[in-house]
């Protein structure tokens, strides 16, 4: 059938057209078709081979990226001009070839189009006929030939090609597809796909009428076989059932292909032929039975209705096994956390601390709202923020005992080193970074007197600092996690507890406690030691304005009922922001 006329000619390099064919058809343009001449490119024997087979049964094979270095084989008559253009070999100069990249047109009465790499120009062509047609795709390739009427038509190995049977479009069968595979994937089952469809054989029992049954075998729930007869629609079989029996055809004669190696499964196939087999090999292998396996199934998500902060907690049906062992040991571990907290959220601040936060705008406010009850919220100075008493008297008071009088005048970081008390002493003492040293500032409105730093552990020494002539502050080291060695970090606690506990002068020592975290173990162990020594202590929420202000009063109300017992404690407890100011000019009065 099919005659081979080779002709192998040479093209110029750099040159825009090939000669014409010998009987003057129909003039390739190869211009027009991407064979556009390329001047830089590097003439090669390795990447150059175009044929073209003319006849009845036409053939072209073009590489090299349509450029033009080539050798070109013209057919005997023209036929047909091939419309390269049109079938995707647009001129791609950067095209890189590859054997891999290859586009196969079959044309004839049975017109046959395969392409692949993206329609690149780094093609071989091929025209065949009917026959050169079947002996290469065996009629179960499922490649999409072109009715005369342009419409496609698929074909099957285990049909009869040559009626015109009437198959659904393209669009019904993948709507009928993806169908199906929801279906699959939400573990439902429709009405026409049944896992037994695909793992037992079935059979078409007999025929009754328009109806055809057939006789499935299935596992009833006892592990016995059961029997069913089903209906079966011509149209069923025509559509989704022929789809599937026709997925698993192609997968497993692409399969046998592939294996034999030989013919046109023998070709390299390009990056996306391979994507697209390996595409089609999957969804053959979900029609060949492999219904059981599941998808990956995204965890469901819910939402604790009782959690204000709408955190998703997982419900557990992905993380079986050793995650709910970790679970259990995560609830362990913060079931402590969770009581405390519920604990907390528990408790009911009197009417005086409600009060007393609000009259002092303690909390985490908003600036308007600061702004209106006289604090200066324009200050640049994170911490020179401190409003002026509106009471004429405390300013009077402020004025001559706290404004600009503030002096450091020692560091001692050995008891030996302590100075005589000349002076009545205020401590600051606390957990490191819970803001003594802002406190102290703060209160004399002096920044820079007294060194702060985010990082905890600046200060490492005791710091004494008089407040004009009647009062001496001191800053104590922190406590706690500090950026410093264990020993060092001992060292300081050693000193701040004999200074505590032996100190002839100190009055007060004022225990900061941070207002978010309430109080820890090493507060306890000093609160125990001044209440050993006799020692008066007074504690201090600090950092107010990062709390809510009903956490602020909850905070104060559980400190002063820890305290109740205590002996050596001052009430009330205070609170304050060095940040915003707040709660401040009420200090003054202790002192
Ligand atoms: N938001 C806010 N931050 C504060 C407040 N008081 C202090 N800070 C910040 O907390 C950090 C620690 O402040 P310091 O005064 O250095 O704390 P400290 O207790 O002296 O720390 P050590 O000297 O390391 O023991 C600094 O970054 C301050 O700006 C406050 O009331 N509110
Ligand atoms: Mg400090």
């Amino acid at each position: 059938m099919s005659t081979k006329i080779k002709l192998r000619k040479k093209v110029k390099l750099g040159t825009a057209s090939s000669k014409s064919s010998k009987d003057g058809g129909e003039t390739q343009d190869f211009k027009k078709k991407g064979f556009r001449g390329n001047r830089n490119a590097q003439f090669s024997m390795d990447d150059v081979v175009v044929d073209v087979r003319y006849g009845d049964n036409r053939m072209y094979k073009k590489e090299n990226g349509g450029r033009s270095n080539v050798r070109s084989k013209r057919p005997k008559d023209d036929g047909e001009t091939l419309d390269f253009k049109k079938k995707g070999f647009r001129r791609n100069r950067n095209a890189q070839f590859s054997m891999e990249d290859s586009v196969d047109i079959h044309y004839g009465d049975n017109k046959l189009y395969r392409k692949e790499n993206g329609g690149r120009s780094n093609v071989s062509l091929k025209i065949n006929s009917k026959s050169v047609y079947e002996r290469k795709f065996d009629g179960n390739r499922g490649f999409k030939p072109i009715n005369d009427d342009c419409k496609r038509k698929r074909v099957y190995a285990d049909r009869d090609n040559s009626k015109n049977v009437e198959t659904p479009t393209r669009k019904v069968l993948s709507k009928r597809w993806n169908e199906l595979k929801d279906g699959l994937a939400k573990g439902k089952r429709t009405t026409r796909v049944k896992s037994h469809d695909f793992e037992q054989p079935e059979k078409v029992k007999f025929l009754k009428g328009e109806r055809k049954f057939r006789e499935t075998e299935s596992l009833d729930s006892n592990g016995g076989k059961k029997l069913r007869l089903k209906a079966v629609d011509k149209m069923d079989r025509g559509g989704i059932s022929l789809m599937k029996t026709d997925a698993k055809n192609k997968f497993e004669s692409r399969k046998q292909s592939e294996q034999n190696h030989d013919g046109y499964a023998a070709e390299p196939l390009g990056k996306f032929a391979k994507k697209k087999a390996h595409d089609k090999k999957s969804v053959g292998d979900d029609w060949a039975g492999n219904v059981d396996r599941r998808k990956k199934r995204k965890p469901a998500i819910r939402i604790d209705p009782h959690d204000i902060s709408n955190k998703r907690l997982d419900d557990g049906i992905a993380t079986i096994g050793h995650n709910i062992e970790k679970k259990e040991d995560e609830e362990k571990n913060t079931s402590v956390e969770m009581s405390k907290n519920a604990e907390f959220r528990a408790i009911k601040p009197s009417p005086s601390i409600l009060s007393f936060v609000e009259d002092n705008f303690l909390g985490r406010r908003r600036l308007i709202e600061l702004r209106r009850a006289g604090y200066n919220t324009e200050l640049s100075a994170p911490l020179d923020n401190i409003p002026f008493s509106r009471s004429a008297e405390r300013e009077r008071i402020e004025e001559s005992i706290f404004r600009n009088k503030l002096t450091f005048f020692a560091a001692a970081n050995v008891s030996s080193s302590f100075l005589p008390p000349e002076l009545p002493e205020i401590a600051f003492a606390g957990r490191s970074n819970v803001g003594k040293s802002s406190l102290l500032n703060s209160l004399t409105r002096q920044w820079g007197v007294v060194r702060t730093s985010d990082k905890p552990g600046l200060t490492q020494t005791i710091n004494f600092f008089k407040l004009g002539l009647k009062l001496c502050l001191v800053d104590l080291p922190g406590y706690g996690f500090a950026y410093a060695k264990e020993e060092v970090k001992e060292a300081w606690e050693e000193l701040v507890k004999e200074y505590v506990s032996t100190r002839v002068g100190l009055k007060r020592v004022c225990l900061l406690i941070d207002t978010k975290w309430g109080m820890k173990p090493r507060d306890h162990e000093l609160i125990d030691l001044m209440e050993r020594s006799q020692t008066k202590y007074q504690i201090v929420l600090t950092k107010t304005d990062l709390v809510f202000p009903i956490d602020v009063a909850r905070r104060a109300m559980q400190i002063e009922e820890n305290l109740k017992a205590k002996k050596s404690a001052v009430q009330p407890v205070m609170m304050v922001s060095s940040k915003s100011g707040a709660g401040i000019q009420f200090k003054n009065s202790a002192g």
